[in-house]
């Protein structure tokens, strides 16, 4: 499934004048993947439109299938519940709103022992929301991943779920292959995040889900809330205070039983800052995204946006499946540089690649602060970013956990005639990111393979075309 195996797919971008039309963007990733999670430990038969038909959110699927839960896609009647993940796949086109995935779940506690290693592709809330999963369910089963997601930590999700009971042995580092054997019943635990990271707590409450008693996650910066949410949805007992200076604790009651649910997932506002800040940046442009999920510990990007300068209108605004959803306008822009402090990161976490192409067309310096877990994603996203944009020609200074960006004022960055070669370093945000700095070259610039676009926005190139006209 993983996009390392199909052949690297080199692109040109260049300048091809405004960008106009009106876009919508797949589904959101991360509550896909719960989506598909949840649905599995639910009794009775879920249904799902609006599904992120990428790899990552595909090699949840297989795992889930794997582990005895039947998800049928829409187009898949002829398939058997155990039918491989090419069943149905749509990655590289057939998704849409009207799609309807049909999932039969097995029960709170009913996971069965998969009988090959679950190969997790390029995804680390696949890997590590499946470990919490596991851990609380008699079954032992074996990790697997891409060469990015064989480089990042899982210590993060092994430290709390070993309290619990689980038990792991991990390849040197903590990291893939990994193979793991949860406990029945498995310890409830108290747990304050030491690292602000949606995956890990969403790993203890999906642990918590088959563990008798309360399972309780401190989380000092607030990050991701789709867990609670969605959990909550499916009817589970969970309850969240919200401290003085912030804090939020999250207190999940164990052994739960979860009701199937019908959900209609939103587009990815990680999706659509593409398209909004391609808008913003290259003149003359006016572009619509449809259909964009809006939850406040996700929206971080577009306030900040708007705070530099961005002619944003929000239309439409309505609440979706639980979850507040708009239609973004954006418009050309003059853009001025900001400082972003680091209590912001947890709300644009996934953004700041896109963003440092904005700061690099933006009038004066902007500073971002509070990077670390960039170091951490599918590549050093920090390192490479920084990387790139300067052999474009943009005065910037990366320290260990922060960047200044002195940006162009809007002049075209350097590059020329495609020779300027960007790496995706297996990267879906690396490459999107430089794709929409190329539109704002002197002469373009080759990204060396756009393929892992197809992990969590496969019809990217697409959109950009009818952007283009
Ligand atoms: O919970 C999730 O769905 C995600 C959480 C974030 O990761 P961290 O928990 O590592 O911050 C984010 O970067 C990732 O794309 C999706
Ligand atoms: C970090 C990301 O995803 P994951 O951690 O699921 O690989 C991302 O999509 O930017």
């Amino acid at each position: 499934m993983s996009h390392t195996s199909s052949q690297p797919a080199p692109a040109t971008f260049a300048p091809s004048g405004p960008l106009t039309g009106t876009v919508r963007v797949p589904g959101d990733k991360s509550i896909s993947h719960r989506s598909l999670m949840l649905s599995a430990l639910a009794v009775g038969e879920s249904r799902v439109t609006g599904l992120l038909e990428g790899e990552d959110v595909m090699s949840t699927a297989a795992a889930m299938r794997a582990m005895g839960a039947v998800i049928i896609p829409p187009d898949g009647g002829g398939l058997s519940p155990d039918a491989g993940i090419g069943g149905g796949h749509a990655g590289q086109g057939g998704a849409g709103p009207d799609r309807l995935w049909t999932i039969h779940g097995v029960g709170v506690g009913g996971l069965l022992q998969p009988q090959t290693a679950l190969d997790m592709g390029n995804s680390g809330t696949s890997t590590r929301l499946l470990m919490g999963l596991v851990a609380s369910h008699a079954i032992t089963a074996t990790f697997i991943g891409d060469a990015s997601l064989s480089k990042r930590p899982m210590g993060r999700v092994i430290d709390p779920l070993s309290l619990m009971g689980a038990t792991f042995s991990p390849a040197p580092g903590g990291r893939l292959p990994l193979t793991m054997s949860g406990i029945v019943p498995a310890v409830p635990l108290s747990y304050r995040l030491p690292v602000a990271s949606a995956q890990v707590k969403s790993a203890i409450l999906l642990a918590g889900l088959n563990t008798p008693g309360i399972t309780e996650v401190i989380e000092p910066v607030p990050t991701r809330d789709h867990s609670e949410r969605m959990l909550r949805g499916f009817g589970a007992d969970l309850s969240v205070e919200v401290e003085a200076d912030g804090t939020r604790i999250i207190r999940l009651m164990g052994e739960a039983e979860l009701k199937p649910q019908t959900i209609d997932v939103p587009g990815d506002p990680s999706s659509a800052a593409f398209p909004v800040v391609a808008a913003l940046i290259t003149p003359g442009s006016e572009v619509r995204v449809t259909n964009v999920g809006m939850n406040p510990t996700r929206a971080g990007i577009f306030n900040v946006l708007v705070a530099m300068g961005a002619d944003l209108t929000f239309e439409n605004e309505r609440e979706v499946g639980g979850e507040p959803v708009a239609d973004i306008v954006a418009r050309h822009s003059v853009l001025t540089g900001i400082d972003v402090p680091p209590e912001v990161a947890p709300s644009m976490i996934d953004e700041y690649p896109i963003f440092f192409v904005a700061a690099a067309m933006a009038q004066g310096v902007t500073h971002a602060h509070g990077l670390d877990e960039l170091r951490v994603k599918e590549s050093d996203r920090l390192a490479i970013m920084a990387g790139g944009l300067a052999r474009l020609g943009v005065h910037l200074d990366e320290r260990e956990d922060a960047i200044s960006i002195t940006g162009s004022g809007g002049e075209p960055l350097a590059g020329g005639n495609g020779e300027v070669m960007i790496h995706a370093e297996l990267d879906h945000r690396i490459a999107m990111s430089f794709a929409i700095a190329g539109l704002n070259t002197r002469g373009g610039l080759t990204i060396d393979d756009m393929s892992p676009v197809a992990t969590s926005f496969p019809t990217f190139q697409a959109m950009l075309r009818d952007l283009a006209g």
